[in-house]
């Protein structure tokens, strides 16, 4: 049987309290969650539950206190060079145009100037920015420059995508577009995909599996959903598919418990 794409097995993440000087917070307790290639997995949990340090684990940005990160089998040592990484907030140099943007992964990979132009212009056409090459990103929408940082990921073709929360910014009608471009690339490349959101309707929307993360401390998954609505989707249109009502139902029944439990804590710290 072919490796998973990516395996975070047993995982632990203690970091040291913000709340409490001297003692350790433990974000993420006993976490196993695999992703196949090619399948596109979201997780699902409360805020602050301890999504983005899963996939700072999963990027190699963060080391785990305990258990193992494998990618395509093999254990993972340094940043995780088969992954692309794409933020909440834009990751765009401000002095760069959005060609330019695109381009230095590709020129940090060792290609030269005039293939790495015509690479990132076909990646921009592709996301839909064909003329908008030289903009810089603050002559961009919201929408366009998060179209300009997936070109930016999906230029170095990546085995792995990891994504976290990159549409909560935008806008709804924004934001159910570039979904859709995301699923339609995804459908032609087919990667395997970590998805981040606290949104339930955009992960059913997007996936093969939903898994949801209990709230904090010591997150873990506590359900895990099959996807099997057809495909190709629209996000707007299989909302209205009997199926994904049933599993929304099925699966807002696990998280509902979870999220109260997240924002009785955020309210308590904030108090
Ligand atoms: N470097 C750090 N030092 C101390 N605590 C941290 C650190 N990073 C995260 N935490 C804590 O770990 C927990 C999980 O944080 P994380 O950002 O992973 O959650 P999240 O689910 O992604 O949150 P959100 O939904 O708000 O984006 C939080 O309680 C957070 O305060």
């Amino acid at each position: 049987m072919a490796a998973d794409a990516l395996e975070l097995v047993d995982l632990t993440v203690t970091f040291r309290s913000k709340d409490a000087p001297g003692q350790r917070y433990t974000a993420v307790g006993g976490t196993t969650l695999r992703v196949a290639a090619g399948e596109f997995v979201s997780v699902v949990g409360p805020t602050g539950c301890g999504k983005s340090t899963l996939l700072n684990v999963a990027a190699g940005l963060l080391q785990p206190s305990s258990g193992q990160v494998r990618v395509f089998g093999e254990p993972l040592a340094g940043t995780n060079r088969r992954a692309g990484y794409m933020f909440q907030s834009d990751a765009l140099m401000p002095w760069r145009s959005a060609l330019a943007n695109v381009m230095a992964g590709l020129q940090y990979r060792g290609a030269g100037d005039a293939d790495a132009a015509d690479q990132a212009r076909a990646w921009l056409a592709r996301v839909g920015l064909s003329g908008f090459e030289d903009r810089y990103p603050h002559q961009l929408s919201g929408g366009m420059r998060k179209r300009t940082a997936l070109a930016q990921v999906l230029a170095l073709d990546p085995d792995i995508i990891l994504m976290d929360e990159p549409f909560s910014a935008l806008d709804i009608q924004t934001r159910q577009l570039m979904e859709n471009e995301v699923l339609a690339l995804w459908a032609a490349k087919r990667k395997a995909v970590l998805f981040i959101t606290h949104d339930l309707d955009e992960s059913i929307a997007m996936s093969d599996r939903v898994v949801v993360l209990s709230a904090g401390p010591a997150t873990h998954p506590i359900g895990e959903f099959t996807i099997d609505l057809p495909r190709p989707r629209d996000v707007a249109e299989v909302r209205m598919h009997p199926r994904f009502v049933d599993l929304h139902a099925r699966i807002w029944a696990v998280l509902r418990d979870e999220v109260l439990k997240g924002y009785a804590q955020q309210l308590q710290k904030a108090a």
